[in-house]
């Protein structure tokens, strides 16, 4: 197949160092996918704000040379009517291994299945981060939202969500069934016709990498605890299981010791002497947690699906999915994105709000250790935020604020870096 991607003239790749970290040139190519939906009006607004930040910050010594590759929509546009995902698309992201991507269409039911889901399995991006902070002036249902601060490890690669499953009435759901009633003496399944069957894969291997990276995440953060959320009490092999690895990882590469006979154990943070403690929770009591005592949780560690639900409800407490951010990370490979989807009803509108995607690039600079960028961007959306001029979704709930489009909401962060 010919290809579609054109490297721009005077960008360099991102190479590792002998110990594995990122080796960032001051005119790094970096791919972006524009997205479905929203994502043509979210995108230019986030390449605009992190061209001005890195230019101010650096006064023209480095800049970000972005490089187009596709998913999704324009995929097919560009590659043909069957290729949504192309292989030098999932190339692109490996060899240039900082990449950021707007959100893409995952039909209900039948049609493909997530290209979202399929880029961090095929990536192997096993760390879905969602941080969520308040900032302020930002309308929220709770009363101190500033209490919410957060930064969830989502559990990327297994869970329910990784997509194995049979419809129901086909031949293969019925072989499950029958495999499960007939040989191993399953007894549960309350309607065996006409059944859908789902998979729920949940392991030591898969959970061990995701707590060990939240657990490191705390110590290199000064964070105070890590919580692991679960439904264990009811799914005991997979989200007990998940739990009982998370706390046994603590306890074997940390030095965590039980706290009153445990199971909730505690380490000391080599950087700073302070305790960090490792907890777990149950999810449907941690989302009435969230929002009653907040300050209770600081690093939040989750599986898939969980994590999918966490993010979205936590979002709403500091401002809703319209700035909440995210990153896919992996060993070496990172793609950014937002925590929304595709929003259709607004596709094309200029409309909505660009900050999730803005601000998933503003944690990419931090990524490449551009800080001084970063910290503009930040500087850029609390000034624009705090000036009430801001979309739709935040003008409906504040008061005397002014309504911008999404592009002009990216120029209000620009002027107020
Ligand atoms: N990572 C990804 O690429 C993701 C993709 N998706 C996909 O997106 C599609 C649509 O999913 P849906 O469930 O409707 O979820 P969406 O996140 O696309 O939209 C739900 C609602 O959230 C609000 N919203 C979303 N984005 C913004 C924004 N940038 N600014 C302001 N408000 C925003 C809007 O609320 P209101 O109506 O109140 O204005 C919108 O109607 C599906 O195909 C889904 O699979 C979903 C999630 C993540
Ligand atoms: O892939 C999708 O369509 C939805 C993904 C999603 O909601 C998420 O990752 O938060
Ligand atoms: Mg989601």
């Amino acid at each position: 197949m010919e290809s579609k991607i054109h490297a721009p003239a005077g960008g360099q790749v991102i190479a590792l160092n002998d110990s594995g970290a990122l080796s960032v040139p001051n005119n790094p190519i970096i791919p972006y996918i524009e997205g479905d939906g929203i994502g043509v009006d979210v995108t230019p607004p986030m390449k605009a704000v992190l061209d001005a930040a890195v230019a101010k910050a650096y006064g023209g010594e480095r800049q970000i040379h972005w490089m187009e590759i596709y998913c999704g929509e324009k995929a097919t546009a560009t590659y043909g009517a069957d290729t949504w995902l192309p292989e030098e698309t999932l190339s692109a992201v490996q060899e240039y291994k900082v990449a950021i991507k707007g959100p893409l269409t995952t039909p209900v039911g039948g049609g493909i299945r997530s290209l979202n889901v399929a880029l961090r399995q095929q990536l192997d991006l096993y760390i879905c981060l969602r941080p969520v902070r308040y900032y302020q002036g930002t309308p929220s249902p709770l009363k101190q939202p500033e209490l919410t601060d957060m930064v969830i490890f989502r559990e990327n690669s297994e869970d329910i969500y990784a997509g194995v499953e049979w419809q129901a009435g086909t031949a293969n759901a019925d072989k499950v069934i029958r495999f499960l009633t007939e040989q191993m003496g399953v007894t549960k399944i309350r309607f065996e016709q006409e059944c859908g069957i789902g998979i729920k894969p949940i392991s030591r291997a898969g959970t061990e990498r995701l707590v060990r990276a939240a657990i490191q995440y705390a110590i290199d953060n000064d964070r105070d605890s890590v919580t692991l959320v679960h439904k264990g009490n009811i799914m005991k092999f997979t989200e007990g299981a998940f739990k009982d690895f998370g706390y046994e990882l603590a306890q074997r590469e940390f030095g965590a010791e039980p706290l009153d006979g445990g199971p909730w154990c505690q380490l000391t943070n080599p950087n700073t002497g302070k305790p960090i403690v490792i907890k777990d929770v149950i999810a449907d009591a941690f989302l009435q947690q969230i929002l009653l005592r907040p300050a209770e949780y600081d690093v939040i560690a989750t599986m898939n699906l969980n994590g999918d639900y966490i993010s979205d409800a936590l979002a709403a407490q500091v401002g809703g999915i319209g700035i909440a951010p995210g990153a896919n990370i992996g060993d070496g490979v990172a793609l950014f994105e937002a925590t929304h989807g595709t929003a259709p009803k607004y596709a094309g509108q200029d409309k909505v709000n660009p900050g999730s995607l803005i601000l998933s690039g503003e944690m990419m600079l931090r990524h490449l250790g551009w800080l001084e960028a970063a910290d503009l961007v930040v500087k850029g959306m609390e000034g624009a935020i705090a000036a009430k001029t801001v979309t739709y979704d935040f003008e409906r709930l504040m008061d005397g604020a002014t309504l911008l489009s999404c592009s002009d909401f990216g120029q209000a962060v620009i002027d107020n870096m």
